[in-house]
């Protein structure tokens, strides 16, 4: 079996405090394991330590005690950083670039030159959905195509594994959307995803594992499906059911004894799938009359 992408062992970190108090205890002997081509989903309150695992995974802070490996090697090693993507969580650019230039820049910082530095800038710019914004400035971005235009920068120098740090904060629901798509691309293409959010909906929808910090303790960890499954509960769906049928299947429950009838009724949508059908369906309406407009006036 490959070894995991990401493997964290007994890891603390505490920041010393200025003059002798007892400094902060950030991250409290966390382990886990993230499977190379996996999307793995890291979620708890503020200061929970999120960020300082990631930061410790990515080499810009070294632990207290325990060991950071990235694909087998220390995360420590420079030689790692090459195959590591970083998103922090409010990354700044220089809002006078273009998009396009600001991946040409990052691209140049990893060596590209001429024809694979363009080959690449518009690679990445197409896999972010920016192509028809790349000339704009990034003064001019939304917080969602600043976003996008991070993922394209982590992704330049075509990383094994990319760390997302709260990459759809601050962006709306279509914004965080696309960068879903974008991470389950990824994820298509044999890349390893580390993300941490809020948004646990998101979070539960494209991760394949997920571990819950708080106050700096991993307190549960696993595979999305093991975490989330109610085992005692079952499920079933129906489609077309008639009030009689259900009446039958309530009856044969009550029977059983041992089974309790909970309820049944119409599943929900989620507010985001009302919300993005609403969306979308106006964008649509917007452009069928500027298409009719354009027709008559011509
Ligand atoms: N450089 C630092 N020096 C001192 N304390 C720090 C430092 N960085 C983080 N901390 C502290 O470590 C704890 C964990 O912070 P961290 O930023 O990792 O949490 P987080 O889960 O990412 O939070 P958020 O969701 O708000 O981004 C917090 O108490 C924070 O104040």
């Amino acid at each position: 079996m490959a070894a995991p992408a990401v493997d964290i062992r007994h890891v603390h970190k505490q920041f010393p405090s200025p003059w002798g108090r007892e400094g902060v205890y950030a991250v409290k002997g966390v382990s886990l394991q993230i499977p190379q081509g996996s999307v793995y989903g890291l979620v708890g309150p503020n200061g929970s330590g999120k960020s300082t695992i990631m930061k410790m995974l990515i080499g810009l802070l070294a632990p207290s005690s325990g060991e950071c490996e990235v694909f087998g090697r220390s995360a420590t090693d420079a030689s790692n950083r090459e195959q590591i993507g970083f998103l922090p969580e409010n990354p700044y650019f220089y809002k006078f670039l273009t998009g396009e230039e600001t991946v040409r820049f990052y691209g140049k910082l990893c060596g590209l030159r001429g024809r694979a530095l363009k080959e690449r800038t518009h690679e990445l710019l197409e896999l972010v959905g920016l192509q028809d914004a790349a000339k704009r400035r990034l003064g001019g971005y939304s917080k969602g195509m600043l976003q996008r235009i991070g993922m394209a920068q982590a992704l330049v120098q075509k990383p094994k594994l990319i760390v997302l740090d709260e990459p759809t904060a601050g962006v709306d629901p279509i914004g965080s959307r696309v960068i879903r798509d974008i991470v389950m691309a990824l994820k298509g293409q044999g890349m390893t995803v580390f993300l941490c959010s809020h948004l646990l909906e998101q979070v539960q929808e494209v991760c394949d594992r997920v571990g819950i910090l708080y106050q700096g303790l991993l307190i549960a960890e696993g595979s999305m499906d093991d975490l989330t499954r109610d085992a005692k509960r079952e499920e079933i769906l129906l489609e077309n059911a008639s009030s009689d049928l259900l009446g039958r299947l309530r009856r044969v429950v009550d029977e059983d004894g041992e089974a309790r009838w909970l309820g049944s009724g119409h599943p929900r949508n989620s507010l985001e799938d009302v919300f993005l059908a609403g969306i979308r369906s106006q964008m649509e309406k917007d452009r069928e009359d500027q298409a009719r407009k354009a027709e008559s006036g011509k």
